[in-house]
């Protein structure tokens, strides 16, 4: 099988400092994949690796099955700084169709590219407006039609939705969700939440070191419930979940919330076994969702190395 990315014992060290330390991971071609994790874990210094902007101290790196920065994945992959900055000066058109020339494309072609990305990030109609007349949602929005310039296969956007309002946040997240059939997209961000919906892979980092990677839908969707139950004086109330028929484990992750795993082939109706206890012993529930939350199963991991 062919992967997107293949990591192979990687590591990088600036000095004596390791920022990175002997990841191990594969990756495949198609949904959103989500790098996540706190200030400092190494998601840009994972970035700049895979955009061939630095080269790994240890261990081997494989983008599009090619070493990343040769000439191979020129045009094939392409990357959103988080610091990413539109000249105040020119307009939209002018800008993008600059950087169309630098990948190498005609003058009309560039305008045509230019014209053809601004419509899939729906900026068509502020072609020829400048940055400065943009509000920050549609800037970022910008950036993202600058990385879709030739059509890449892989689009690497570090951190797309820092700064923005929930609101733009959200608009910006729907606009690679709809994008994620013209690309393959790797987003980095601090936030479980924002990414659970979006992507299909995680990679979590955390100081320099993959904890977990995992399939977000699979593992949302497969023996897990999440209930939470309404405030008041229930005592005991792990022991009884504990006990219930087809539990493998039980958490409290949060006051009155508990994930339950349970083996959904031995216990297909466990939602109504859980419902039939619930009542039998007078607790009230607020909710009750199938799955268990990305950071839920993140908090699980980092539980189990603490
Ligand atoms: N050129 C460099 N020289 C020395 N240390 C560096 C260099 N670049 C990054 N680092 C260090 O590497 C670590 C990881 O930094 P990096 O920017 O990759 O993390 P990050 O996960 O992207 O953080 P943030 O979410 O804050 O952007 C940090 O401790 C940082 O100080």
């Amino acid at each position: 099988m062919s992967y997107l990315i293949e990591a192979r014992n990687l590591s990088k060290s600036f000095g004596q400092k390791t920022v990175l330390q002997d990841l191990t991971f594969s990756l495949p071609a198609g949904e959103p994949i989500a790098l996540i994790g706190p200030n400092g874990a190494g998601k840009t210094t994972l970035f700049s690796l895979l955009c061939g902007y630095l080269p790994a101290s240890r261990g081997e790196l494989k983008v599009l099955g090619h070493k990343p920065g040769s000439s191979a994945l020129f045009g094939r992959v392409s990357a959103l700084p988080q610091d990413a900055m539109l000249d105040p000066n020119f307009s939209l058109l002018t800008q993008l169709s600059f950087f169309g020339q630098l990948q190498g494309m005609s003058k009309s072609t560039a305008v045509a590219e230019s014209r053809r990305v601004l419509s899939l990030v729906d900026l068509a109609a502020n072609a020829e407006q400048k940055a400065t007349a943009l509000s920050h949602g549609m800037r970022k929005r910008v950036a993202i039609a600058q990385a879709l310039m030739g059509s890449p296969e892989l689009v690497m956007l570090d951190e797309p939705t820092a700064g923005l309002d929930p609101v733009n946040a959200l608009q910006v997240r729907q606009l690679i969700a709809k994008l994620s059939n013209e690309a393959s997209f790797i987003i980095s961000s601090h936030n479980i939440f924002e990414l659970e919906r979006l992507c299909g892979t995680v990679l979590y980092l955390e100081h320099g070191k993959l904890v977990q990677q995992s399939q977000v839908h699979s593992a949302a969707t497969q023996g897990y419930l999440t209930l939470t139950l309404e405030a008041g004086a229930q005592t005991d109330v792990l022991p009884m979940l504990r006990q219930l028929p087809g539990v493998i484990s039980v958490s409290d992750s949060q006051k009155h919330e508990y994930v339950l795993q349970f083996d959904a082939e031995l216990a297909p109706d466990f939602d109504l076994t859980l419902l039939m206890a619930l009542r039998q012993h007078g607790w009230r529930y607020r909710m009750l969702t199938k799955g268990q939350t990305l950071e839920q199963q993140l908090f699980a991991v980092t539980a189990k190395q603490a």
